[in-house]
């Protein structure tokens, strides 16, 4: 697409005019938006629209779906009366990039008309109409409005991704449809004692939504639309999922992208990558599995180049990952300066919804890292899986947006039609704990018999009411807890961090934990160099705590800000940047994951003071704050066996020290960690010492029930 910079008009002097070339610009993004599939049938989806509460929407990469069907519904008056469209994107990324693009193809200023949402950004104002949003976001703002009552549209968008999140809001959704048809049907008397309806109402929608609807009493709420969009969804199970609805087909792509395979299957597709990424002539986007992944990547093409000659040293890679902070996933975004080609090196994150300006070639190896949880044991593990067609197909839609593209899949194309159709949806592979006690705020108080679109299995919905119960989320009755469980669920965190914070209040350590938290949500905050692992290691020790891992962590954090106030007194964002990455790279911390932890502490800093909660430090007496640690994470406690290896208490399974853990090669009776992954053995991942008395004093409630 033609930008700002390339379309300005020259007047007679030489002179550029801006107004002539944003005429000139708007009238390019006109036309373009003309020439997109979907502009065809228009007309034709807004009626269906009209005469359907649901509608599925099924139509080729780049045909336009998300950028276009907010404007025409826009157009249409579906924004009447104050009424807003919402669409669902399951990425962060998605939602802020395309409300960028239809703010500009709008001509509007992002945040009025159109803006976006996502958590801990929010991009819109009192007069936003066309708001996009990632699904965990809506799931949130349904806790605040059970009704969702501002939108007259709800778009979910790449459903047939089914993260936890898309697939806990089509329940949701369907729910408050049902429940809006029944308001705007039946016009409620503001005074009338609750009748049977009523409590009939009550049973099937949880007392939440009933009272929300009595507080709507007189004002009528039109019945709820909903679209289910994606290029790659199966459309006949969502079709039976709301009872029948109709599908539509949008025909014609706007660009071709010419598909290659390799002859035979890769050895090593990282080497593979490298080697197409010199071949290709233009910008490239690369699929793959993760940070690590990536950050090894980038140093091997650094020194690939270098054995180049200058002239060939024109490649530019920039890395796009989920936890990279928002304003370097933005970089990907920017055109490579002139003379340079730009590699994007992504997680698939960048696999649906977006476009990134300049690709033409996208390099798919065919993997993806996906989240495997098994409740019976409680181990969650990352696996490197083969992608599902769906996802090969999402990939190959990044290049052809701009003009005709192509996309190499590094396997043989026999391997293609073994894949699955579609991605095993991640319901069915998690932890429910997040997604239970969020239901539960909503007031859907029978988990069993909510009506997912893929139920989880019980023993997985059991499991997690039984962790949000010794959380203290929950009462005996499986009902919210006040003012804990509110409380939790206000959070936008995992329960067990949510309440390691709220706790962390009563022990007088919130300061600390706070950072604990902040540094337990990013990746991998050291790194190894391979040539560099004496030098990394002695500098790990010099930070180290012989307590554990979440008390060095605190060491990294601290340590950092003295650096910073010292040496930065009063400097500019730039230098402090600058600041942060030299004291990074002496200490072999990674500067990116320690920025990113930045951000999230001062986020979640701003929610705890809304809640109220005290933040006070320990200062010295960590004691103090590993009791607090107990107090929370009781639940992952290990104790050591005397052949050295550990026990989880809770599952009784045998367990190791993660061999990145300050802790590994210690003897302690007794640890508590955050994580356990399996790899080749189940190790526990950020492992701190307690004393074992500790866990049958601060969590009689489970170690008694244990015995
Ligand atoms: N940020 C952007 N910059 C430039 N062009 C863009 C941008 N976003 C969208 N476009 C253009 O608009 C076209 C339609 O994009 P849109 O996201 O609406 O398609 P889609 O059908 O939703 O695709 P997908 O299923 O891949 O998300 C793209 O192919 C591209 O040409």
């Amino acid at each position: 697409m033609p930008s700002m910079a390339n379309s300005q008009n020259r007047q007679p002097n030489g002179a550029v005019s801006n107004s002539d070339a944003r005429r000139q610009y708007m009238q390019q993004i006109l036309q373009h938006r003309k020439s997109l599939p979907i502009a065809a049938v228009e007309n034709r989806l807004v009626e269906e629209i009209r005469n359907n509460h649901t509608l599925i929407i099924v139509g080729e990469t780049g045909s336009g779906k998300t950028t276009q069907l907010p404007q025409f519904l826009f157009k249409a008056g579906f924004c009447r009366n104050g009424k807003a469209i919402g669409v669902t994107q399951p990425r962060r990324v998605a939602a802020v990039t395309v409300a960028k693009r239809v703010a500009e193809e709008c001509g509007v200023q992002l945040g009025q008309r159109v803006g976006y949402s996502i958590r801990f950004d929010d991009m819109t104002s009192g007069s936003t109409m066309i708001k996009y949003m990632t699904d965990g976001l809506l799931l949130r703002e349904a806790l605040l409005d059970p009704y969702l009552s501002k939108y007259s549209v709800i778009i979910v968008d790449e459903a047939h991704e089914r993260t936890i999140h898309t697939d806990v809001l089509l329940g949701l959704l369907k729910k408050v449809q049902k429940a809006r048809s029944q308001t705007a049907n039946e016009s409620l008397n503001s005074d009338r004692a609750m009748t049977d309806s009523d409590s009939k109402l009550e049973k099937e929608q949880g007392a939440d939504l009933v009272s929300s609807l009595k507080k709507c009493q007189g004002a009528r709420i039109p019945p709820l639309r909903l679209v289910v969009m994606s290029a790659s969804l199966d459309a006949r199970i969502f079709s039976e999922y709301f009872g029948g609805a109709k599908a539509v087909h949008v025909q014609g792509r706007q660009f071709p992208v010419d598909v290659f395979y390799t002859k035979g299957p890769e050895t090593d597709y990282v080497d593979a990558a490298i080697m197409t990424i010199f071949q290709a002539s233009g910008d490239i986007l690369v699929f793959l599995t993760g940070q690590e992944e990536i950050e090894a990547v980038e140093g091997l093409l650094k020194e690939k180049l270098q054995h180049l000659s200058k002239d060939k040293q024109n490649l530019l890679s920039t890395p796009i990952f989920a936890s990279l902070p928002s304003e370097q996933q933005m970089k990907a975004f920017m055109p490579a300066p002139a003379g340079f080609r730009k590699v994007i090196l992504a997680t698939n994150i960048a696999e649906t919804s977006v476009t990134i300006p300049g690709i033409k070639y996208v390099i798919d190896p065919g993997v993806v890292k996906a989240r495997n949880y098994n409740p019976r044991t409680g181990i969650e593990s990352l696996n490197v899986i083969p992608t599902s067609k769906a996802q090969a197909l999402q990939r190959s839609g990044r290049a052809g947006r701009e003009g005709p593209g192509k996309c190499f899949r590094l396997y043989p194309e026999i391997e293609f039609d073994k894949l699955a159709d579609s991605t095993v949806p991640e319901i069915k592979r998690c932890n429910l704990s997040n997604v239970i006690l969020q239901l539960k705020a909503l007031g859907v108080d029978d988990i069993m018999s909510f009506d997912f679109m893929e139920k989880p299995s019980r023993m997985a919905i059991v499991k997690s009411l039984e962790e949000l119960f010794l959380l203290g989320a929950l009462t005996e009755d499986y009902k919210l807890s006040d003012p804990i469980g509110h409380q939790m669920a206000r959070l936008p965190l995992d329960p067990i961090y949510s309440k390691a914070l709220i706790l962390a209040c009563q022990f007088n350590c919130l300061e600390e934990m706070l950072i604990t938290v902040a540094m337990l949500s990013v990746e991998s905050i050291f790194y190894m160099p391979r040539e560099k692992q004496d030098e990394s290691r002695a500098a790990k020790n010099r930070i180290a705590s012989l307590e554990g891992d979440h008390i060095t962590f605190i060491n990294v954090y601290r340590t950092c800000d003295d650096f910073l106030a010292k040496s930065n007194a009063g400097s500019s964002k730039e230098k402090t940047l600058k600041n942060m990455r030299k004291w990074c790279k002496e200490n072999f911390v990674n500067g990116r994951s320690l920025r990113h932890a930045r951000d999230v502490h001062s986020q979640i800093r701003g929610h705890v003071e809304q809640m109220g909660l005290r933040i006070t430090s320990c200062g010295e007496d960590m004691l103090l704050y590993r009791r607090c640690l107990t107090a929370a994470f009781f639940m992952n406690a290990a104790s050591r066996q005397p052949d050295g290896t550990y026990r989880a208490l809770a599952s009784g399974q045998v367990v190791q020290i993660h061999p990145f853990s300050v802790l590994r090669g210690t003897k302690h009776d007794c640890v508590i960690f955050n994580e356990l992954v399996r790899t080749s053995q189940n190790y526990m991942r950020n492992v701190t010492r307690i004393d074992p008395l500790w866990l049958a004093e601060l969590a009689s409630h489970f170690y008694a029930a244990q015995d």
